[in-house]
């Protein structure tokens, strides 16, 4: 598996996404087979293959690979990422294994439900939607168009540093408010939604920073919202919250005014949470990296420069809330850890009460966020001072 990490590190195809048409071709061209493996280097391309001889015994032969099949390598480049992936406990596949069928074989009570390309949970499903609308809007704006796009975004502001802010001015969790109209699990938390009041509204209540859902099929959040708040003047920091499965979101996030982006341990992962750390650094953007499982919590603690993490209480494979997990991953030595790297531990989701507040708090928390309990409120402002248990806001009355 070592070798799978590291060819990925020399292939980069979150930039480089095969194209399916281009990978249909060339399969028909050169299919290699699946224990065959490809390397890939800049002056030559080599495939080792498994030779049988006489005596039965197995031997390792490199063989010259043509042109047409290196796209084909991305492809298995592309198998690869769900290998690693599950090797590090990931459930979630990046895209339907098979592909979307070509032509059905036989009458459809025949079909199996799993058989390739149902996705097993809403998360898994949330993904494969986002792989091919990534796609589609990578097409219209090539990353090189964003680039340019940059030059004219608002600077970032410190998302971390805010957050530290107000736990040191209340000694309360610092709030991380939500701008959240829907989710798959909750259905429609608010009809008069008017994103950029309700932004206003959090900040006037003591919000030290803002989430904005921008997933639009299943939370019906949009990145125009998170640019409409930004330029309507509104000064906490922003998170965008979306389901990041490639480098180019995070361009996109910052170019239309983000401060931070969420990272999400159980679809990304350790290299490409690496990566992409690393591009939101030179952006400039804070990075938010979402675990839910001790699993998860202690890959993201093995790398290098992250300085936020959030526990999510909400299992996004079965949408069970247990506000328990916070205390859970960070109690006893994993916390001194988390203390030692300096790390700031968020809790997330399913916070509606002060006892909830405070119960987070005592298990080490710094921030929190919080979305329904808040966003349900005529007042949203006010549906914070509700769920701290005071008057949080910089001029309390
Ligand atoms: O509305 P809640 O239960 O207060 O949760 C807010 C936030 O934690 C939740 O929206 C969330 C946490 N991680 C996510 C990842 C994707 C989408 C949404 C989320």
């Amino acid at each position: 598996m070592e070798a799978l990490v590291s060819l990925r590190a020399t292939v980069p195809s979150l930039t480089h996404r095969p194209n399916k048409l281009s990978v249909r071709k060339s399969i028909s061209m050169d299919l290699p087979t699946r224990n065959s493996v490809s390397f890939a280097s800049s002056s030559s391309s080599i495939r080792a293959q498994q030779i049988e001889s006489k005596d039965g015994s197995a031997t390792v032969a490199p063989v010259p690979v043509p042109e047409e099949a290196l796209k084909v390598k991305e492809w298995e480049v592309g198998m690869f990422h769900n290998e690693v992936a599950a090797s590090q406990g990931i459930r979630i596949r990046r895209r339907p294994p098979t592909g979307p069928p070509l032509h059905y074989v036989g009458p459809f009570e025949f079909r199996l439900q799993n058989e390739g390309n149902t996705p097993r949970n809403i998360l898994e499903e949330i993904i494969w939607h986002k792989d091919t609308e990534v796609a589609r809007l990578r097409e219209r704006r090539p990353l090189l168009a964003l680039k340019k796009e940059l030059e004219n975004a608002p600077p970032p502001r410190d998302f971390i540093g805010a957050l530290r802010e107000a736990n040191l001015r209340t000694g309360l969790p610092g709030l991380i408010a939500e701008v959240k109209k829907a989710s798959p699990s909750r259905g429609i938390l608010r009809e008069d939604f008017n994103p950029v009041e309700i932004a206003q509204s959090y900040e006037q209540g003591g919000a030290a920073c803002l989430s904005v859902l921008t997933d639009e099929k299943f939370f019906k959040g949009s990145f125009e919202n998170l640019e409409l708040i930004r330029n309507a003047g509104v000064k906490c920091p922003l998170l965008c919250k979306e389901f990041v499965v490639d480098a180019w979101q995070i361009y996109n996030a910052r170019a239309k005014g983000a401060d931070a982006i969420l990272l999400i341990a159980a679809v990304l992962p350790d290299l490409d949470i690496k990566y992409m750390t690393k591009i939101c650094k030179m952006l400039g953007l804070a990075t938010l990296v979402e675990v839910h499982n001790e699993r998860e919590i202690d890959r993201v603690l093995e790398i290098e420069g992250i300085e936020l993490i959030g526990i999510n209480n909400r299992n996004l494979e079965t949408f069970e809330v247990d506000i328990s997990i916070t205390k859970r991953l960070i109690e006893g030595e994993r916390g001194q850890r988390i203390r030692d790297k300096g790390i700031m531990v968020v809790g997330e989701s399913g916070l509606f009460t002060p006892d909830d507040i405070a119960f987070v708090q005592e298990a080490g928390v710094r921030a929190v966020l919080v979305g329904e309990s808040i966003v349900k409120q005529s007042d949203p402002g006010k549906g914070i001072a509700g769920l701290f248990g005071k008057d949080i806001s910089l001029s309390p009355n």
